[in-house]
Formats: C-alpha cells, sequence, structure tokens
C-alpha cells in the first residue's frame, strides 16, 4: 500500500502556558500542506523482520526508531497477530522545518497498516495512537483544518477553508529542533483570540495573527525575517514562520506569487492549497 504523508502549516501559534511535565499548552490552527513524502508498507518477505528503506533527504538518526517504524511496533504491541512489514520512505519534506512532516509520516504509517490489514481501528483509536508518538501527529489521521489546543493534540472544528488560496514555502536549509525552540518562549496569552481574528479577511492577519517561535526564534535567525519580507514583496497577502520553524510561508488572497529567486540550497514549494 502506497501512501503520500503531507506537511501541515501552523496559522498563528501561541504558547500559552508550561505544563508540570515539561510540555507547553497552545492554540494554533493547522492546516494540511499538499507538500509529500511516499511511504509504502508491505508485509516482509517470509522469515523477515519489520525494517525500513529510506531514500530522498537524508532523516538524522537511527532507521529503527524511525517514527513510522515507531508507528507500526505501537500498533503490534496492542495486536501481536500483526506480522513484520517492509516499509519504504521516500523523504521530499524539509526537517526540522515546522511542517510536521515526521509526525505525518507516523501517522499515515497508523492509517496504511489498519487499511493494509482492515483492522477496522476508529479515526479516535488511530488519534490515540498518533498521540503517543508526537504531539501534532494526531493532527494528521483527519488531515483537515483544526484549531489544535492542550498540546497541539486535542482539536475543535473551524469553519476555514484555504481550498484555492496560492502559497509559498520557503525552508532556508536551517534544521531547528522542536525542544530547543520551544525553551526559548515566554508563555503567555495571545493578543488577539485566534478563532475571531481568521474569521476576518486574510488582508487583517498581518497584524491580529502571529507565531510566537517566531518572535524567539527571529533575532537568532535573521534569515527568517528576510524571507518574510521577501514574500511580502512577491504580493503575499499575510506570511508567518511555520509551526518551531525553520520553514517560512506565504498566502496569497487572490492573485498569484511573483517570481522570486531563491538561494539554491533552500527547499521551496509553490503551489495552490
Ligand atoms: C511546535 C509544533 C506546533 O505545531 O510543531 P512543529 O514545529 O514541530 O512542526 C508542535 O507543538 C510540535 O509537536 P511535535 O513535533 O509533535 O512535538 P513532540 O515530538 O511531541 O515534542 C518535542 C518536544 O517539543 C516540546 N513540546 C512539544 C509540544 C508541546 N505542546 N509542548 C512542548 O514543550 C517538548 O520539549 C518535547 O520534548
Ligand atoms: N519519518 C521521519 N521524518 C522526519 N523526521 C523523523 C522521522 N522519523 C523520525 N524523525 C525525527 O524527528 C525529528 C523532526 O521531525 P519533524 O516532524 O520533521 O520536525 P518538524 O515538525 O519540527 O519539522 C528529526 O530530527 C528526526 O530525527
Amino acid at each position: 500500500m502506497l501512501v503520500f504523508p503531507n506537511a501541515k502549516l501552523n496559522l498563528g501559534l501561541y504558547v500559552t502556558q508550561r505544563r508540570p511535565d515539561g510540555f507547553h499548552t497552545l492554540e494554533s490552527v493547522f492546516v494540511p500542506l499538499p507538500w509529500t513524502d511516499a511511504l509504502e508498507i508491505l508485509p516482509a518477505a517470509p522469515g523477515q523482520p519489520t525494517s525500513i528503506t529510506l531514500t530522498g533527504r537524508p532523516i538524522p538518526g537511527d532507521p529503527a526508531s524511525n517514527l513510522c517504524v515507531r508507528a507500526y511496533e505501537l500498533l503490534q504491541a496492542d495486536l501481536p497477530q500483526l506480522p513484520p512489514v517492509q516499509l519504504y520512505l521516500h523523504k521530499i519534506v524539509p526537517i526540522g522545518a515546522g511542517l510536521g512532516g515526521g509526525s505525518a509520516d507516523a501517522a499515515f504509517a497508523l492509517k496504511a497498516a489498519n487499511d493494509l490489514f482492515g483492522l477496522n481501528l476508529t479515526a479516535e483509536a488511530l488519534e490515540s495512537y498518533a498521540r503517543r508518538l508526537g504531539s501534532d501527529c494526531a493532527f494528521f489521521i483527519r488531515n483537515k483544518p483544526v484549531l489544535a489546543v492542550e498540546k497541539g493534540d486535542v482539536f475543535e472544528e473551524i469553519d476555514l477553508t484555504l481550498t484555492g488560496t496560492s502559497c509559498v514555502v520557503v525552508y532556508p536549509n536551517l534544521h531547528i529542533s522542536t525542544a530547543e525552540a520551544y525553551i526559548r518562549i515566554v508563555p503567555q496569552a495571545p493578543k488577539f483570540p485566534l478563532r475571531e481574528a481568521l474569521a476576518q479577511p486574510m488582508s487583517t492577519w498581518r497584524e491580529t495573527v502571529s507565531n510566537d517561535f517566531e518572535t524567539a526564534l527571529t533575532p537568532a535567525h535573521p534569515v527568517l525575517a528576510e524571507i518574510k519580507k521577501q514574500l511580502y514583496e512577491a504580493g503575499a497577502t499575510y506570511a508567518s514562520l511555520s509551526g518551531s520553524g525553520s520553514a517560512v510561508y506565504g498566502l496569497w488572497e487572490a492573485g498569484e506569487p511573483a517570481a522570486t529567486v531563491w538561494p539554491p540550497e533552500y527547499a521551496v514549494w509553490q503551489g495552490v492549497l
């Protein structure tokens, strides 16, 4: 079974409190971004253990602890009848980018195993496995725009669609660790409630919708502000850092992005949401 785990964008991101377990509560709208990896899952050849073959963008860390493998092993722990599998992951989505790429791979591995082996797990059950793999992993089970609260793993419905919106995502080849990014944050309440701010026209978001990580990380990484400026110069209606960075995106409510030349080491996605 072949699936295409997609990335996500954060529209606004407010880190509101530090929890006793060291994690943080947040408020953010997650939207799917059709920048995808490719993941294949097949029953392993007879006598072979579960394994993963990685191609494309190099992934830091031991392949045996890749999030796809961990996702499958989590299912196997509860469902020991599940056979070993061969996983093939072609990695395209930048890593350490605030695009949730690793979490997407894990969530799609859960969904693909569910379909391949006819497990009949509900979306709720899949979300609860996903939550154990990463805070933003559960989002990718239903994979539709939501207002994320708590650790970013509890979702409220939101009436928002960006379908048809032009988008450019720029990754400046800079890996930002999510854990290190959280350390730089001083939690506080959002200046403007996110749900209300996003209900207003996109042209107002520049003044009312922000990402706490952008404020915290830009002094150390001025390239983030430079990319955002270039996106606005290319006519973006709204531009922001995604998640804990380092990808910066622009949205065009109408019209097309003006052509921009980005350094060759950057990864850039451009398309329509
Ligand atoms: C910042 C966000 C916003 O969407 O996205 P990314 O930038 O990673 O895409 C998420 O909160 C990232 O979620 P995720 O990448 O799944 O994080 P996890 O693996 O659960 O946690 C990595 C580390 O980030 C910190 N962390 C994560 C989530 C959270 N609500 N509070 C935290 O303090 C913890 O230090 C944790 O050890
Ligand atoms: N399939 C995977 N894809 C990407 N990263 C993975 C994967 N499996 C494990 N990881 C680990 O997760 C870390 C970052 O994950 P990712 O979700 O891409 O970050 P971010 O959401 O901040 O861009 C990487 O440093 C890597 O070691």
